[in-house]
């Protein structure tokens, strides 16, 4: 680490050790330290196991402080009420333990102006009484539960203010002598002390504000777990109030409204996702039998589906792509079936495949992806004219290309590594309107012997019946390498089987798929399944424009000061460079604006303040990038290309 990093590290270490820091400062130069590994990490100036210690030493640290409840040392001061939550205990912390005891209530000066009101003229507020609570008609509401202590407590009556309001009497009577009910204010609670008149029911909404909640049991019937519920509420305290303000109160706007209002008057669950146990019940009824339509509603959709597949299916370009097997969307969409279920294959060609196969297959259909187009392809003018040849065009009016001029089954894009045959098929997939798979080898080579072919013919099979369909293989030489004696049996049958798909007993004329292999090896590539793959193009190393095309349309995204000449010396400069290593050069000139940051202002700078991408971070990333073809590999690509290549 350079001299200036060090010595900040040292200056923090002082800090933290010196006993003055308080815990967020403590906690700020833990997390200070681990940005600084990290970015001596990504510049190369720390190995990975020593940032790997090292991060680990600093994680624990500032998890510590983290995590210590503490208040001299650490920065949680919740654990301990979440503790006594957890278990189900009294909280006896200082920070959240409730003061809403049914004396303190009584204390309040807003209480003490109301009950002094009350006895004024308007009717009493609070008595004591029996374990009467009265509660609204609508029996709703977070609530003020009585305090009990004994085996049949006293509470307190409340009655509301204003006029008599229709009132249904609960009586709640405590079975068991080590119930313990706390009183605690209710949602949004903060109104009754900030505004007295909060206490008073709009004429509207017949309602207590203390009414009890929807779990108090019925009159009459208190059942045998009334006495043994825990009212104690861990929602509220007022301890803390400006704390609770911010988190209940979001809109900013009267404490007790918003989410979880719960002002007196209104309906404190509005807005809440508090629902009773029947109001439960009834939503699940409703998502169950409107599942149940949803099912048959998709049950005559498949039905519907299945005319449209296959061979009656009209085919061309416009068609649309419809799937034998539901797909993840429709899934998504609660459309499908329930996913235990097999998957139903609506097409009577596919009806001798398990349906596990054709699901795997199906997977591979590529039908979304990031949208390349032809011009996102720099250089390769010949190989892209041909495709279009071959590919688009035949799409778009088969009725032309017909008989002679009808296109090869399959094309083979060979050449160096990082040219853009990878690519190329991906702008295939966004253009052709074909149906488009994507298929590694490994997913055809299955483990299980006999599954590898079965796979393979499965794929034509899938392909046939989305026509057109343009399938996909990179690195076809793993499939397809020579026959060999000593290679497995099963090997062996799934080359026989793709050589038989691509042109075969099995493959009608008219049939419109089309075999896109890639491959940077096609030197390996067995006889039979070079013939077949009749059109060879070969996809060479950038030449200079392609090189200019590819820098400038990576630094058209970026923020850079890369002057005409200046982008015509790296061109000159990166002879020989694949697009692979054009592309790799550049993210790494990009990468020169961040290494000139200074490590302290790495957390505080602003993407504004990056400075642009220079030509000296060109000519910086040169001396690290170096081109990934040999000239002797690019000889075997220009023989094979001469001996085999379709290119001019
Ligand atoms: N002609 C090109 N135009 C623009 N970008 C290119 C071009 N060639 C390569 N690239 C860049 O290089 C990356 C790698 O290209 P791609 O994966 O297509 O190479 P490939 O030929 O398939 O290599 P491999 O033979 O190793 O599989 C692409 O994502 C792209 O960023
Ligand atoms: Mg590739």
């Amino acid at each position: 680490m350079s001299g200036a990093h060090l010595d900040e590290w040292q200056r923090r270490s002082f800090d933290i050790s010196s006993g003055n820091c308080t815990p967020e400062q403590t906690a700020d130069a833990y997390r200070a330290h681990i940005l600084s590994i990290q970015y001596a990490w990504a510049s190369s100036q720390l190995s990975q196991a020593g940032m790997a210690s090292l991060l680990r030493t600093y994680s624990e640290r500032y998890a510590a402080v983290l995590d210590s409840d503490d208040p001299r040392t650490g920065l949680n001061n919740y654990a301990e009420s979440a503790l006594h939550l957890a278990r189900s205990q009294r909280n006896y912390s200082d920070k959240w333990e409730s003061s809403l005891t049914m004396e303190s209530v009584l204390e309040l000066p807003c209480v003490q102006k109301m009950i002094q009101a009350g006895t004024g003229g308007g009717g009493s507020l609070v008595a004591p009484g029996d374990v009467d609570i009265s509660v609204g008609q609508e029996n709703r509401g977070s609530s003020l539960s009585a305090a009990f202590s004994g085996v049949r407590s006293e509470a307190a009556l409340f009655k509301p203010i204003g006029p008599p309001q229709p009132k249904t009497e609960v009586n709640i009577t405590a079975s068991n002598p080590a119930t313990n009910i706390t009183s605690e204010r209710p949602r949004g609670c903060d109104g009754i002390s900030g505004n007295p008149n909060s206490f008073s029911r709009p004429p509207a909404r017949p309602q207590s504000v203390f009414s009890h909640p929807t779990s108090v049991p019925p009159q009459g019937n208190p059942g045998p777990a009334a006495g043994t519920q825990n009212y104690q509420s861990s929602f509220f305290s007022t301890s803390n109030p400006s704390k609770r303000k911010n988190f209940y109160n979001t809109d900013g706007g009267d404490v007790g409204r918003g989410q979880h209002g719960g002002q007196a008057g209104t309906d404190p669950r509005a807005g809440s996702n508090f629902k009773t146990a029947r109001e439960q019940f009834i939503v699940d009824q409703h998502k169950k039998h409107s599942h149940q339509s949803q099912r048959g509603q998709t049950a005559g959709m498949a039905a519907t589906v299945k005319k449209s597949l296959g061979a009656n299916r009209p085919r061309g370009t416009s068609s649309k792509f419809v799937s034998p097997v539901p797909r993840q969307e429709e899934e998504e969409g609660g459309t499908s079936h329930n996913s235990n279920q097999e998957p139903q294959i609506l097409d009577e060609r596919l009806k001798n495949f398990e349906p596990k196969i054709i699901e795997l297959i199906m997977s591979e259909i590529m039908d979304h992806g990031p949208p390349i187009s032809w011009d996102d392809i720099a250089g390769l003018e010949f190989a892209k004219t041909t495709i279009k040849e071959i590919v688009v065009w035949p799409m778009l009016r088969p009725d032309i290309f017909t008989g002679l001029r009808g296109p090869p089954k399959g094309i083979l894009l060979f050449g160096p590594p990082g040219t853009g045959k990878t690519l190329i098929g991906k702008c295939i997939a966004c253009q052709s309107g074909a149906t488009f798979f994507s298929i590694s080898a490994s997913s055809l080579t299955s483990k299980w012997v006999g599954e590898g072919e079965k796979m393979v013919r499965a794929l034509f099979a899938i392909a046939r019946c989305h026509q057109p369909a343009v399938i996909f293989i990179d690195e076809i030489d793993s499939l397809l390498s020579q026959r060999t004696d000593g290679e497995h049996d099963s090997s062996r049958r799934i080359k026989t089987e793709f050589l038989v798909q691509l042109d075969g007993a099995a493959t009608a004329a008219e049939d419109r798929i089309l075999v896109v292999g890639a491959t940077n090896r096609p030197q390996e590539i067995d006889e039979a399944a070079r013939r077949r793959l009749a059109k060879r193009l070969y996809i060479p190393l950038p030449e200079a424009t392609a090189r200019w095309q590819i820098v400038s349309n990576l630094m058209s995204q970026e923020k850079n000061q890369l002057r005409e000449q200046e982008l015509e010396s790296v061109v000159t400069a990166t002879e020989g460079f694949s697009g692979a290593d054009m592309t790799q050069l550049c993210r790494e000139a990009a990468l020169g604006p961040i290494r000139s940051i200074q490590l302290t202002d790495i957390a505080t700078i602003t993407a504004d303040q990056v400075r642009p991408i220079l030509y000296t971070d060109f000519q910086e990333a040169l001396k690290t990038v170096r081109p990934s073809v040999s000239s002797k590999d690019l000889e075997l690509y220009e023989e094979w290309n001469k001996t085999f290549g379709c290119g001019r």
